[in-house]
Formats: C-alpha cells, structure tokens, sequence
C-alpha cells in the first residue's frame, strides 16, 4: 500500500511536558486512519505535528521525524507554511473568518496565493463547496455571511475552505463532536467519499465513528501509540488488552 505519511520516534512537548514518547505510525494514502484514546492522551497533539501547527505554540518542542513523501517535514529549510498548505486541517469547533462571505472563506487560500481572476476563483470555490457536500444549500447565498449557516454547514464550509487549496492530506481533529447526530452523519459520508481524493487523518473520541469509516486505527494511552491495525481487526480482536479494555468502555 502507498503510505503516504510516516513518523519516526515523534516526541513532543509542551515546555517540560512530554506529550509524545516516540510514535512509529504510516499512514497510507487515500484512505482514513482514525486516532482514538482517553482525553489527554495526545491525539490532537500528535496530528498537529504532522503539519507543524504544534510548533505555533510557545513553548513546544517537536524531536523525531515525520515523512511526506519523500521529505522530512522538520528538516532544515522546509518551509512550514508549505506544508501546511499541502497537509490542511479541520477543527473540532468549526471556525468561519466571521467577517467573510461563504464564497470569500472558501477562496480565501487562493486569493492569499495570488490568484486573482474571477472565473478561476469562481470554478474552484463551487468544486470545493461541492466536494464539501454543501454546494446545494450555499449556491444561493454565496454573498451571507458563514455565521448565518448552522453548525453542521459551517463545519462543511470550513471542510471546503481546507479543500479549496487542494491539501494532500486532510488533518480532521473531532470534526464532528460540537454537531448533532444528523450533522455528524453528513460529515462522515462526506470524510468516505473524500477519501478518494485526499488522504485523510481523523481524530475522534467516537469509537463507533471510527468503526463505521475509518481504514485504519491507532490506539494512543499516555503519549504511546499502543496499537495500530486494519480497523475491522481493532475493534474484533484486538491484539493489545489495553486496547481491548478501552474499547469495551473499562477505561476513558
Ligand atoms: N496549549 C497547551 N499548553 C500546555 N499543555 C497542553 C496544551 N494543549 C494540550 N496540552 C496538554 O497536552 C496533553 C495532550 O493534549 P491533547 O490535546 O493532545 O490530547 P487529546 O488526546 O487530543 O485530548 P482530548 O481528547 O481531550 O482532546 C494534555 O495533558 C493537555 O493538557
């Protein structure tokens, strides 16, 4: 399988904390690969040093490696804006520039860029808002504002916003644990069908949301990564009894 992302003995930290203790993960391409663990355990952490986002925090330290291809993202003289571009990312509270206008967040990316031309901005606000599932529900109101949309189309809004820049790799940390069960479902059949084009990292604390689309599954407790296999495996016949504990609900 074509791995896509790699991490060799990631470490983090904020200030003395150590978060991370040396995660080995791949994650291959074009599917999802769901991050699960007690809160606390770093998850969020561990997918914001993949696009260097944990670094824009005082205080933190990243040691190890993380792969992109062919490149170490830490490497010197890699530009973290690069890959941030390449390698978006999705918030568990979703987050509209609150003085935009739905197709303005959308090409926002673009526009900082450097595109300029209308129809071009034009074609790749309405694929991205398509990709995103919400095309239908916006096409009519691309001038209001993004707040006057409900949670669930603002988290699809900023979904399209990610897309808009035509990431590689979609970072999604909760993207659905503010929204309601009607909502969730949207983005999960959207996350299935993205998965074709982008490759995508989710973070839940829903094992049955990880269950029910995620390829591949990493359990983390305590800063390790205690196990990591085909989801169906994980969540049949784990082979780490911590996992097992975890999620038949012992502990977390
Ligand atoms: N900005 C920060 N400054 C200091 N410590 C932090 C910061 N953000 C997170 N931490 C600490 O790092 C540890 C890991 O946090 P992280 O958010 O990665 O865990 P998580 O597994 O995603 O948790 P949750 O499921 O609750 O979101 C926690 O002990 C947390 O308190």
């Amino acid at each position: 399988m074509a791995k896509e992302l790699r991490t060799e003995k990631l470490k983090a930290w904020y200030g003395n904390q150590q978060i991370l203790k040396g995660i080995d993960m791949q994650i291959e391409s074009n599917a999802i690969t769901a991050i699960i663990g007690p809160s606390g355990c770093g998850k969020s952490t561990f997918v914001r040093c993949l696009n260097r986002m944990h670094e824009v925090i005082d205080g933190t330290r990243v040691e190890g490696e993380v792969w992109f291809q062919d490149q170490n993202v830490y490497a010197s003289g890699v530009d973290p804006v690069e890959i941030r571009s390449r390698i978006g990312m999705v918030f568990q509270k979703p987050n509209p520039f609150p003085t935009m206008s739905i197709y303005d967040n959308v090409a926002s990316g673009l526009k900082l860029n450097g595109i300029r031309k209308k129809s071009i901005l034009d074609e790749a606000v309405e694929k991205s808002l398509r990709m995103a599932a919400i095309w239908d529900e916006v096409k009519d109101r691309l001038k209001h504002s993004g707040m006057g949309l409900s949670g669930g189309q603002q988290q699809r809004l900023c979904i399209a916003r990610a897309l808009a820049i035509e990431p590689e790799i979609l970072l999604m940390d909760e993207p659905a644990s503010a929204l309601d069960p009607i909502s969730t479902s949207h983005i999960e059949d959207l996350v299935l069908e993205l998965k074709k084009q982008v490759t995508i990292v989710i973070v839940t604390h829903n094992l049955h949301q990880a269950a029910r689309i995620a390829d591949h599954t990493a359990f983390f407790l305590n800063g390790e990564m205690i196990e990591f296999n085909q989801t169906e495996h994980m969540f049949s016949s784990p082979d780490d009894h911590r996992t097992d504990d975890y999620i038949s609900g012992r502990f977390g």
